[in-house]
């Protein structure tokens, strides 16, 4: 996965969805993290992973990896807005047995990370998130392609009054 290009993107993607909003003054960061947390919900949702309840399969792949790349999106902007853009970043392997304690874990990584937003934190967020794709099945190609996809749509969807 370019990081580093994906950075870029999404620095481009926010710079033109504030100056759309004329944002550009405001700190976004509260608002990024509780986005971040709504589309980690939305995703767990998809996958239906907790859902001992029902009998319905999981969305398709291509619904679960769009929803995953939401996340990607809100986290690379709240590093961006953090200033840890150019910070070389080492992911750690840490996935759990299943999906459910997984998300449970990434759940957590956030909320420390709202508690004390140093890079380690930040760093450690993205590692969880990165392990659950493993978790999900979605390898650094796939991820980078529906990433630069949704960016794409992210701008149309602001010229059309999102
Ligand atoms: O400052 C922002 C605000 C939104 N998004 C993108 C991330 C997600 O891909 C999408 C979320 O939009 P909803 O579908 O949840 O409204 O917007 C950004 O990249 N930067």
């Amino acid at each position: 996965m370019n990081i580093t290009r994906l950075y870029t993107m999404q620095r481009e993607l926010d710079a033109h969805i504030q100056s759309n909003h004329q944002l550009q003054q405001d700190n976004l960061i509260d608002k990024k993290i509780l986005a971040l947390l709504v589309e980690i919900g939305e995703l767990a949702n998809e996958t239906r992973c907790f859902k001992f309840w029902s009998l319905k399969p999981p969305a398709t792949k291509e619904k679960i990896l769009e929803e995953f790349v939401d996340g990607v999106h809100f986290i690379l902007s709240v590093g961006i807005e953090c200033g840890f853009e150019g910070s070389k970043l080492q992911f750690e392997n840490c996935h759990s047995e299943n999906l459910t304690d997984q998300f449970l874990s990434v759940y957590e990584s956030v909320n420390k990370f709202k508690t004390s937003q140093s890079f380690k934190n930040y760093e450690n967020l993205f590692s969880e998130y990165v392990s659950l794709a493993k978790l999900l099945g979605f390898n650094s190609y796939e991820i980078e392609e529906a990433y630069i996809q949704k960016n794409e749509v992210n701008y149309e969807r602001q010229q059309n009054g999102y």
